[in-house]
């Protein structure tokens, strides 16, 4: 049973993300949570009574993690690919298609059963806030299967039939029925829609359509783009205002600087202002891909907000540890450890507009600790949030809360 009200006191370090106060990082802090909502922040020895009292032990905590990407809806395994991948085989979006067989035959049962499986393995990883895509089903039955069983696990849910044309089908008829009958279908479940903008997948004219579909029927905007190569996705998303741009792997001056003009309403220094379209880089499938690592550096010197995610799924990264990502990032892309991990929390917030809310039920902002926001909390076993690139691979996550409710004791 939550208590009412639950003090989290002796924090060494707590990392806010609320760039409004004057000191967003805070030493020998406490926290204060009323149910799902947070009700205090400060110097723990100013901290209000509570109907309980935790004791952090010095350990370092910061906002769960906020996951902006992931493709958990699926069945069957492609170890054999990645095998084959890592033994010199290009990757190609052909892949997506063999998962859809395997998806298209489990059962409702197995599907949900496996779902919740992966989402648990997010929340032990302290993830708190999960979005999920559907893409792997490709008919309108399959993919409303898909957006259906995604909604009663995921934060929030993403359409993306436009992810593969499937073998045999011809692509400018699926892409109608994409912004059509599947669309139609799917709507009650989500929230977003997606188009896999890369060559093997779906041409700029065809991802036009889709995000122009997705607008009409109220959908916010995402876009997988610049992955594979050069392409148009990182500049459709800038003109139609899409929250996110997810890849980037491939992108050129004009990309960069297309993204960078969608965020001059923007106040980084106080994370304020009205946002653009943040460029979500997934480090994990850079690396299980051995692709080129997403040019994060380069995004934020050019002032576009980025976003870490764990793209999970079975083709091009199996995993949910955004633990991993962040340290990659501050390893390999050249962010530091503030910034990998504003990525994580804030960006991830950022790239599904939920990085602000009103202070009540159902529209509670995430990836930054402040008051009236929800309670979603990761403890490290660590003094610092530096601990997670300095001591990669270590098993650094303690509690985690979610909502106010601990979901790793
Ligand atoms: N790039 C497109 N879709 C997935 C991969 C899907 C798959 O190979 O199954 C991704 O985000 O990497
Ligand atoms: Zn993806």
């Amino acid at each position: 049973m939550t208590p009412a009200s639950l003090l989290i006191t002796n924090i060494g370090e707590l990392s806010t993300q609320d760039h409004r106060r004057p000191d967003p990082v805070l030493r020998n802090a406490a926290i204060a949570f009323e149910g799902e909502r947070i009700s205090w922040i400060g110097p723990a020895p100013q901290a209000p009574a509570a109907d309980e009292v935790l004791d952090a032990g010095g350990r370092a905590g910061l906002p769960g993690w906020v996951d902006s990407h992931t493709h958990l809806v699926f069945a069957g395994d492609r170890s054999a690919e990645f095998e084959a991948r890592m033994a010199g085989e290009p990757y190609a979006a052909g892949g997506i298609a063999v998962t859809t067989e395997a998806t298209r035959s489990a059962s409702d049962y197995d599907l949900t059963r496996l779902l919740m499986a992966r989402a648990a393995e997010a929340a032990a990883g302290g993830t708190t806030y999960l979005e999920t895509k559907t893409g792997y089903g490709l008919t309108v039955e399959e993919e409303a299967r898909s957006a259906r069983i995604a909604s009663t696990v995921a934060d929030t849910v993403t359409f993306l039939g436009a992810h593969l044309v499937p073998p045999g089908a011809d692509p400018e008829e699926y892409t109608e029925l994409v912004c059509g009958p599947m669309l139609t279908a799917v709507r009650p479940y989500v929230q977003w829609i997606d188009v896999f903008c890369e060559e093997g997948a779906f041409t700029a004219d065809q991802s036009r359509r889709v995000l122009a579909a997705g607008q009409t029927a109220g959908l916010g905007l995402r876009v997988h783009g610049n992955q594979l190569g050069p392409g148009a996705g990182a500049a459709l998303a800038a003109e139609f205002g899409a929250a996110s741009v997810d890849h980037v792997n491939h992108l050129s001056d004009a990309d960069v600087a297309a993204l960078a003009g969608t965020w001059t309403d923007w106040d980084s220094t106080a994370g304020t202002g009205t946002p653009g379209t943040v460029a979500t880089c997934l480090p994990a499938c850079d690396l299980s891909t051995r692709a080129p690592l997403a040019p994060a550096r380069r995004l934020l010197d050019a002032g576009v907000q980025v976003a870490l995610a764990s793209n999970c799924n079975p083709g091009t990264s199996f995993t949910s540890s955004m633990n991993f990502c962040v340290a990659t990032a501050v390893l390999q892309m050249g962010l530091t450890v503030a910034e990998a991990v504003r990525a994580a929390t804030f960006g991830g917030a950022l790239a599904l507009r939920v990085h602000t809310g009103e202070d009540r039920d159902g529209a509670r902002a995430v990836g930054s600790l402040a008051v009236g926001h929800r309670a979603d909390l990761q403890l490290l076993n660590a003094p610092s949030a530096a601990h997670l690139a300095y001591r990669p691979g270590m098993p650094l996550t303690g509690m985690v809360f979610r909502a106010g409710e601990p979901v790793r004791g």
